[in-house]
């Protein structure tokens, strides 16, 4: 899988002014990372400058726990909550325990199946358990400074929806929604003009997520709601409604929308989502996902998705172009997501596992345990098999299946199609030995041409 970050529009630009070095929030190092996509209202950018230069401010981005993990679309949204941090900023990340219920139909082409209570309720411990952790990462593992951090605050909309009086809710919030403007949303309008048509549950989820930030602001004074570009919409229903009932200023950040190849956004409704849960998407893959990086990508994606100044991610492109086939710029940017998101474990865990996919090094083998082997070798086979003395390099590759007969076992050992712990054995007859065909662990990795695998375990 591979993807492209929508680029940052020119004329947005313009909105944002330079701040200076010292500002709280160098929103001018986010503008030069291409990280922000659009302002609302467009001409903020000077009081937005002020306000975060003043005093630090409030700012929350939501997530619907429509899954049980978050993505690496979503990871764009929450490396915006880390840079306001950073900035010495409180930031809020919602989990929508209410609004997943109700679907948002933002960048949907058709109706949410409805979410399961139950499911939803355990969505929202998983994904606030992920959050923390990434933010534990982030100020364990990345954040260098002296300056103590605000803790991330995680809150779920069921809170203050569970008891809300439905005659109440309309009377008094929906009052403030003028029909023609809801209809205007471009998520609204696209799925009304479709065959698919639009719920009425669903057309009223503008309306709630712009409560939820009324009621941040009410609660934590939250002047600010970031989320990708697709929740431009929402966001505006939002301003509206806090302009209307609230007599404060709130402003709306968005961030590009990581696309793939095709264009399509990266996220749970494409079906094409990199999980951030490491039963989903291991760590090794999610490494891997990031090595793989085409270089027209890297810089994008660095700039997106690490930390590094735009100056520097410019160093390390210079450093990269010299010698393009050791690939720095992807192994930096995969070593960085990868331990924001899973923490140094996790990241020792994708390099050793790329050791073994990748290098012939028995030793980083024979220290896993038979549980990582087989989360990096998903889906190979695992055979017992009782240890006979004696046994041959013939005989163990067919108890363990990988050939159909003895005549295909002979004819492919010997052409050198088969591996054992990635080193090509071509005798059938050669005796396995203990530390090299069989390592310490009592494992033996079995391979025919270049991807099968079987994974044996010896039974003593
Ligand atoms: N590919 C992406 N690039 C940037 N931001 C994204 C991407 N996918 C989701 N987001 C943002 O993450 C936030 C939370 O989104 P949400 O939890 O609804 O996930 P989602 O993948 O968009 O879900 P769904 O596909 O079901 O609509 C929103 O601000 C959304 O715009
Ligand atoms: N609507 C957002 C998630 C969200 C939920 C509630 C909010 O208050 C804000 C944002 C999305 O689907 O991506």
């Amino acid at each position: 899988m591979r993807f492209n970050a929508v680029a940052l529009r020119s004329s947005n630009l313009k909105t944002i002014p330079r701040l200076s070095e010292d500002s709280k929030l160098n929103v001018m190092k986010l503008r030069d990372k291409g990280v922000l996509h659009d302002v609302f209202p467009s001409t903020a950018g000077g009081e937005i400058t002020d306000l975060c230069n003043s005093s630090p401010q409030c700012v929350y981005a939501g997530f619907d726990p429509t899954a049980k993990s978050l993505h690496v679309g979503n990871l764009l949204v929450l490396m915006n909550l880390l840079h306001w941090q950073r900035g010495g900023h409180q930031a809020i990340a919602l989990i929508g325990g209410a609004t997943g219920r109700i679907g948002d139909p933002s960048g949907r082409n058709k109706e949410r199946e409805e979410q399961n209570a139950n499911v939803v309720e355990q969505n929202v411990i998983s994904l606030s358990a992920q959050v923390q952790r990434i933010f534990k990462n982030h100020e364990k593992h990345l954040w260098k400074d002296k300056d103590n951090l605000k803790s991330i605050l995680v809150v779920d909309n069921w809170e203050w929806y569970k008891n809300m009086n439905a005659v109440e809710f309309i009377c008094g919030i929906g009052r403030n929604f003028r029909m023609g403007d809801m209809l205007s949303r471009v998520s609204v309008a696209s799925r009304l003009s479709s065959e698919a048509g639009l719920s009425f549950t669903e057309f009223s989820y503008q309306i709630f997520q712009s409560y939820d930030w009324l009621h941040l602001l009410k609660k934590h004074n939250c002047r600010f709601q970031i989320g990708g570009s697709d929740q431009m919409g929402n966001i505006m229903s939002g301003h509206e409604l806090i302009t209307r009932v609230a007599n404060k200023t709130v402003f709306g950040l968005t961030v590009p929308l990581i696309t793939s190849e095709s264009g399509d956004k990266f996220g749970k409704s494409m079906n094409n989502a990199v999980w951030l849960d490491p039963t989903m998407t291991s760590p090794f893959e999610l490494y891997q996902f990031f090595i793989r990086t085409p270089d027209s990508q890297v810089e994008k994606l660095l700039n997106l998705l690490t930390f590094l100044s735009a100056g520097a991610v410019q160093d390390l492109l210079i450093k990269h172009t010299a010698k393009p086939e050791k690939r720095i710029a992807q192994e930096y940017l995969a070593e960085q997501v990868t331990l924001l998101v899973h923490g140094e474990e996790g990241l020792a865990a994708a390099k050793r596992a790329t050791a073994v996919m990748y290098n012939k090094d028995l030793r980083v083998i024979s220290e896993m345990d038979l549980n990582e082997i087989k989360s990096i070798f998903k889906g190979a086979p695992i055979v017992e098999i009782l240890l006979q003395p004696g046994v041959t390099v013939q005989q163990a590759a067919l108890a363990a299946k990988c050939f159909l007969n003895e005549s295909d076992a002979v004819r492919i050992i010997s052409a050198g199609g088969f591996y054992i712990n990635n080193n090509r054995t071509q005798n059938p007859d050669e005796v396995l030995v203990q530390g090299l065909h069989m390592l310490h662990n009592d494992v033996s990795l079995l391979r025919v041409g270049k991807k099968n695998y079987w994974i044996v375990k010896w039974l003593k």
